[in-house]
């Protein structure tokens, strides 16, 4: 029984709940097209309590449109006809059967207790029947207080749109009563001047008209009403203005209250964005998402950088042109003290020449005399030798002497061509100075030399006395045998004997006195000599002392321009540094090697799928499958790029690596390596050929180039170490028992990286390290591969310490310069590689991957950097990281069959190009410690 009033309540329910519906839809439809939007929200709500979804936005627009209507008056009035009265929903049809069901069970309730008096007496039906009626009164009761409710609404909206009305009636009926009354105002002044004015007709008249007069009264009574009610509307009207003004006003309060609403309403919707967006990158965002975060700040970075360069280059371009001004000034004032010193030392080198003529004639007067004596030395000596049929003897003293005179002359205008080139040349003054120290020492020696020449002549001439005396007692014997035989001798004959006698004897007389005289001579030729000598150098020193004020004066003004220079090395090296800094600690260029006869050989009709931009340096293009993809570099260098610094337009490659060196030299860490497939052209760009050197050579060069410059200043030592890593074993390329090295943190407590046994050489010139180069280069392991006759199976690497001492301040630098030329980065496969070739090609490619994920860590700013996961990287973990500079040459292939490759290491090169290594930092020694 339960059972069946349950389905049948259902059924009746369905029933009238439809019929309900399409009452309601049919109302819907209708006000709809009647009334419009505000009728379909109160006609389509339905029973269970909800509106539907149009209803909702009907009310949805009704409410916008009463919000607007508040402070827009036309629009209400345009929507006031839309404004209709909510039609109730009928319900009473369900309530009236459910009344009457009710009714009947408890007829049948009381009828089944009076049959079976033991039983309840209601039954469950009853009570279900009763409780859903109370809810149907209720929902019922609801419905009416809502309509009633939406009645009040729609009243007051009229009430307030009448309201609004009128008083706009109100306003301009105001209005045009108050022009009104100013018209009437006007009028009646006008015609009281009219009247008050006296007409030239009426001056003779009696001027008491007593009934124009009244009018006039009456006229002025009625004016003065009419103002006193003038002013009384206006009152009026002043208090409906502050009445608007007032509304105004609040209007005003309550669009700032909802201003202030709306603006905290967007700082949560911002703040929840930001929150959101902070959660999508910490977790659910997609990588595009984060990548798109990512560049967004980049750019914004970058703009930042572009700003703070764009100041900086300002900053650039007005300090040169300050500092030139400046160097201009000095120049000058520089120029006058040299013209003085100029001057003076000409005064000086005028005087050291009237000195060196005065020498020279004495030397000429002393030569002449000497040239007389010698003269008669000459005769007499050939007198004696007519007499004894001997050779000349003084012949080799005369020669010497006629030949060292001239070159005394020689150089004594030698000395004076210096000195005219001592005024000419004041830079080479200490140069000039030693060498007239060095002919002063000549001249000495010239002068022992001609001492010596004199003590040899005296000998000499004391031999021939000897010889005389000797040839005097030879003819005393002959004299006395002369007599011996002249007393056995006929008279004639004896007369003719004495007679030689005598003429001998005579001759013998008179040989003494010319020897006297000859040896007077000498001796008097040897003073003047040795006073010759005394006087060339009392010359030469006062010549040198005048040279060494001169020195003086110049080293003086020299320190002035010592101290400019040292500011102005100071300053290049700051602009240096900023522009090194401007241009990126870690810098990716990008060299396409050239397609060379035997690559056409090997690949004919391969097509070229690189391509350079000539207007553009820093980007490159690679055509894969018909698409094209282009990468951007620092550098590109095209294919016809020189290693050099280049004479044509566009990049050379050394160009852009000689700032590097520079810093090196600066204290700085530096690492260029060379990052390419096999065959690409690393060894090329990094060793070259005897003609053509690469960077390896230049650099060293610069460097020592360099360090000349600055000797004045600064004092260098530099070492230089190499050393290959072979399937991941260490060798020393310097020695040439190739034993296993290993990397050793260094036990003198800096933390430093340190190679024990490494054989490290002390280098003093450039010459020198060709030779270095050579041995490194004969010891490096390399094997033809199909890819390239001799490709390197090995990384290497050559290390230069270059550390600095300031002669001034004594600070010292410690710069590195690590110059590494990796193995190729080529396919297993496509190398040919097999057995040890094949694990060699395992362990470059893994050791290369170290170094891509060292720099995935540097560009993370991870907290740990994977130094260790390869020697390759452990090895260079000091000039890799941060506060140092990095350059890395990318070597590509233009070919079709390389493209391949060619993407792997463009795509590698980009990753490397968004690593920031921050601010490079210089590694000084200031005393002790380090300050960087
Ligand atoms: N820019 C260039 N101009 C002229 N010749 C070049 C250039 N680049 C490379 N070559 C030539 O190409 C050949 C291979 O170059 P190289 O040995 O330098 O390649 P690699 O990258 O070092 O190879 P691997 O990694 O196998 O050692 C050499 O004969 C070299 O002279």
């Amino acid at each position: 029984m339960y059972a069946f009033y349950s389905l049948l309540v259902y059924i009746f329910y369905t029933v009238f709940k439809k019929e309900e519906e399409d009452a309601l839809e049919t109302a819907c439809g209708a006000s709809s097209d009647e009334s419009g939007p505000v009728s379909m929200e109160t006609g389509c709500q339905r029973k269970d309590g909800h509106t539907s979804k149009r209803g909702k936005m009907a009310s949805a627009q009704r409410n916008e449109s009463s919000s607007s209507s508040d402070s827009d008056e036309m629009s209400l009035s345009d929507n006031d006809d839309d404004i209709a009265g909510p039609d109730i929903p009928a319900c009473t049809p369900l309530a009236a059967f459910l009344s009457f069901k009710q009714e009947a069970e408890k007829r049948r309730a009381s009828q089944v207790q009076l049959e079976t008096p033991g039983k309840l007496s209601e039954s469950p039906l009853v009570a279900v029947m009763s409780h859903l009626l109370t809810f149907l009164e209720q929902y019922s009761h609801f419905q009416q207080l809502q309509h009633q409710a939406d009645q009040y609404r729609v009243q007051l909206k009229r009430h307030r749109v009448q309201h609004r009305r009128q008083m706009k009636a109100l306003r301009a009926s105001y209005r045009q009563r108050l022009r009104d009354k100013n018209s009437i105002i006007t009028s009646l002044e006008e015609a009281i001047s009219q009247q008050q004015t006296p007409s030239p007709l009426s001056e003779g008249e009696p001027s008491g008209d007593a009934g124009m007069q009244a009018g006039v009264h009456s006229l002025v009574e009625s004016l003065y009403g009419l103002q006193g009610e003038r002013s009384k509307l206006r009152g009026e009207l002043r208090l409906l203005h502050s009445q608007l003004e007032q509304k105004e006003r609040d209007r005003h309060s309550r669009i700032q209250a909802f201003q202030q609403q709306i603006d905290e309403l967007k700082g949560c919707i911002e703040e929840r964005e930001e929150e959101l967006s902070r959660l999508r990158t910490a977790t659910g965002a997609t990588d595009s998402e984060k990548r798109v975060l990512c560049l967004s700040a980049e750019n914004e970075s970058l703009k930042q950088n572009l700003s703070v360069t764009q100041g900086l280059l300002q900053q650039l371009s007005t300090i040169p042109s300050q500092s030139s001004t400046m160097l201009m000034k000095e120049n000058e004032s520089l120029r006058s003290r040299i013209q003085q010193l100029e001057l003076s030392l000409q005064q000086r080198s005028e005087q050291l020449s009237h000195l060196e003529r005065r020498s020279e004639q004495s030397e000429w007067r002393r030569g002449e005399e000497l040239r007389k004596r010698e003269d008669r030395v000459r005769e007499l000596q050939l007198e004696l030798d007519r007499e004894k049929g001997k050779e000349p003897v003084v012949k080799y003293v005369t020669q010497t002497v006629e030949v060292e005179s001239p070159t005394t002359l020689k150089h004594l205008s030698k000395a004076r061509q210096r000195g005219e080139l001592l005024s000419e040349k004041l830079a080479n003054q200490n140069e000039r100075c030693k060498q007239l120290e060095e002919q002063i020492r000549k001249s000495d020696e010239h002068s022992c030399n001609l001492q010596h020449k004199i003590a040899a002549y005296e000998r000499e001439i004391s031999k021939l006395r000897e010889e005389l005396l000797k040839e005097i007692g030879h003819l005393e014997e002959k004299k006395e045998e002369a007599v011996k035989a002249a007393a056995n001798c006929s008279p004639e004959h004896f007369q003719n004997l004495q007679e030689q006698f005598f003429s001998l004897q005579t001759r013998l007389t008179a040989l003494p006195p010319t020897l006297r005289c000859m040896k007077t001579d000498y001796a008097s030729l040897r003073s003047q000599v040795r006073n010759f000598s005394d006087f060339y150098g009392a010359a030469i020193s006062d010549a040198k002392k005048q040279i060494s004020a001169a020195i003086i004066e110049m080293s003086e003004a020299n320190k002035d321009l010592l101290e400019k220079y040292r500011k102005e090395v100071a300053l290049r090296r700051k602009y240096h540094e900023q522009l090194v800094e401007l241009k990126g600690n870690i810098r990716v260029l990008c060299r396409v090697k050239p397609v060379l006869k035997e690559d056409q050989q090997h690949n004919e009709g391969q097509p070229v799928v690189v391509t350079t931009d000539p207007n553009n340096e820093s980007s490159l293009s690679v055509l894969n499958k018909g698409k094209g993809r282009v990468f951007e570099m620092d550098k590109v260098f095209h294919p016809q790029a020189t290693a050099g610094r280049g004479t044509t337009d566009g990049p050379h490659v050394f160009q852009e690596i000689e700032p590097l060196v520079t810093s090196c030299i600066d204290g700085y860490h530096v690492c260029i390596f060379a990052y390419g497939q096999t065959g690409s052209g690393k060894t090329y760009t990094m060793e070259g050929s005897v003609e053509n050197p690469g960077i390896n050579k230049r650099a060293l060069k610069h460097l020592f180039s360099e360090i000349e410059q600055r000797k004045d200043m600064w004092s260098y030592t530099v070492t230089v170490s190499s050393v290959e890593i072979y399937n991941e074993v260490l060798r020393d390329l310097l020695s040439k028992d190739g034993e296993k090295l290993d990397i050793k943190i260094n036990p003198d407590g800096t933390g430093q990286l340190h190679v024990p046994g490494l054989r490290v050489i002390e280098v003093k010139s450039f010459q020198h390290i060709k030779k270095i180069l050579a041995t490194a280069r004969r010891n490096r392991i390399t094997f033809g591969t199909q890819m390239n006759q001799h490709s390197s199976r090995s990384h290497a690497l050559l290390c230069i310490t270059v550390e600095g001492t300031d002669l001034a301040t004594g600070s010292k630098t410690t710069g590195k310069l690590n110059l590494v030329d990796l193995a190729g980065s080529e396919r297993v496969w496509k190398s040919g590689a097999e057995g040890e070739r094949l694990k060699e090609a395992q362990n470059i490619n893994r050791s290369l991957l170290s170094l891509g994920d060292v720099i995935q860590a540097l560009r993370a700013r991870q907290a740990h950097i994977p130094f260790r996961n390869s020697r390759l990287t452990y090895l260079l973990q000091d000039s890799l990281g941060k506060g140092s500079k990095t350059v890395m040459v990318v070597q590509v292939s233009a070919l079709e069959s390389n493209v391949g490759e060619t993407l792997c290491s463009l795509k590698f090169a980009q990753r490397v190009c968004k690593v920031e290594l921050g601010p490079a930092s210089r590694k000084i020694e200031c005393g002790g410690g380090v300050c960087d």
